[in-house]
């Protein structure tokens, strides 16, 4: 798969998130760019901060440093255009939808909040959006608990697409669904991008669908991007300890490796005092750590083409690797 080397389209600049008055970071300075027709995915573990970066960029949770860029141009949470330009899936789109209302209405409301046509072209052109992503006629009149959850999430993308947004953000929008449903999602979704140029950030526990539907790969490890690259080096050849763990955790057919992962996992972001640490949070886990990892946060760096890793330390890319199985979670 390949995307345009343009400029990015949309894009978080060291973006910080800090939740009430707390004074841990569930991100900091994160930076994700997007380019027309380009699917990232993000990746971490439970509680890495994927979902905060994801509302960030969708302009739900105010940064506490950081800029949303817009075409190059700083835009602000509020703005209208980055209401209209970035639009969401979420993994549950039964509970984002009016529990009272047809399906076909949802779909049509963003028209009507833009300000778009008559109330029969909203109709019109919601009923052709729903038939477009696979909802006939009879299914758009049903209300949401009375579909599948593949169908909800069918629906769910006609709604995020009827403005024509450049950017969908998509929070673990297969999570919920039986494995056969999740292709038919996924299959849609790459259509999407290939008819439509969409870039989209592609949130998942799923490694196997990440390398398979992802143009490039960023992993996060306790609020921040420790690695990005492109999908399948990402998933064939990990260069940070962490991303290196995460992928040994894919359970594999390969019983010695599986048995032997190079990098056990154990919390550790914080001291015991709750502080975060002031190095590289993988310090206290990391086989290779020096004294030079805990002075302050490594920054991502270039190790390869289009490859950046944030480590004093990278494991070298000849390292051999268990390739990522299809359908596993981590
Ligand atoms: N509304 C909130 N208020 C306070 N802390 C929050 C809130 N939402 C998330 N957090 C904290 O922010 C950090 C990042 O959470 P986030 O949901 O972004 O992680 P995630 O990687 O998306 O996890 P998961 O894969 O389980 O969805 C976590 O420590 C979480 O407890």
């Amino acid at each position: 798969m390949t995307a345009e080397r343009s400029a990015p389209v949309f894009e978080l600049r060291d973006g910080s998130v800090r939740y009430g008055t707390g004074s841990v970071e569930a991100v900091s300075q994160v930076s994700v760019q997007l380019h027309r027709g380009e699917i990232l995915g993000l990746v971490g573990e439970s509680g890495c901060g994927k979902s905060t970066t994801a509302r960030a960029m969708l302009g739900l949770v105010p940064l506490s440093g950081g800029t949303l860029l817009l075409h190059g141009e700083p835009v602000r949470r509020h703005d209208r255009r980055l209401r209209r330009s970035v639009q969401a899936i979420f993994q549950n789109p039964a509970a984002s939808f009016n529990p009272k209302r047809s399906l076909l209405d949802s779909v049509a409301e963003p028209l009507r909040v833009h300000g778009h046509g008559t109330p029969a072209e909203r109709r019109r052109r919601a009923l052709a959006e729903l038939d477009r992503v696979g909802i006939t006629e009879q299914l758009a009149h049903r209300r949401p608990r009375e579909v599948s959850g593949g169908q909800c999430q069918r629906a769910a993308i006609a709604r995020a697409t009827i403005l024509r947004p450049e950017i969908l953000v998509c929070d673990e929008p297969v999570s919920a669904l039986d494995v056969s449903i999740q292709a038919q999602i996924l299959e849609l979704l790459a259509e999407l991008r290939a008819e439509q140029g969409l870039a989209m950030l592609f949130i998942s526990h799923d490694l196997g669908v990440v390398a398979s539907l992802c143009d490039r790969t960023a992993v996060m490890y306790a609020g921040r991007v420790v690695e990005q690259g492109g999908a399948l080096d990402i998933a064939h050849d990990p260069r940070h300890p962490y991303s290196v763990m995460l992928q040994d955790s894919v359970p594999s057919l390969d019983l010695a490796a599986a048995r032997a992962p190079r990098v056990q996992p154990t919390p550790g972001a914080e001291d015991v005092d709750g502080r975060q640490l002031a190095g590289c949070r993988f310090a206290t886990l990391c086989p290779s750590v020096t004294t030079a990892c805990t002075t302050s946060p490594p920054p991502l760096r270039q190790i390869a083409p289009r490859h950046e890793v944030a480590c004093v330390h990278p494991f070298p890319s000849t390292t051999p690797r268990v390739a990522a199985q299809p359908s596993n979670t981590v």
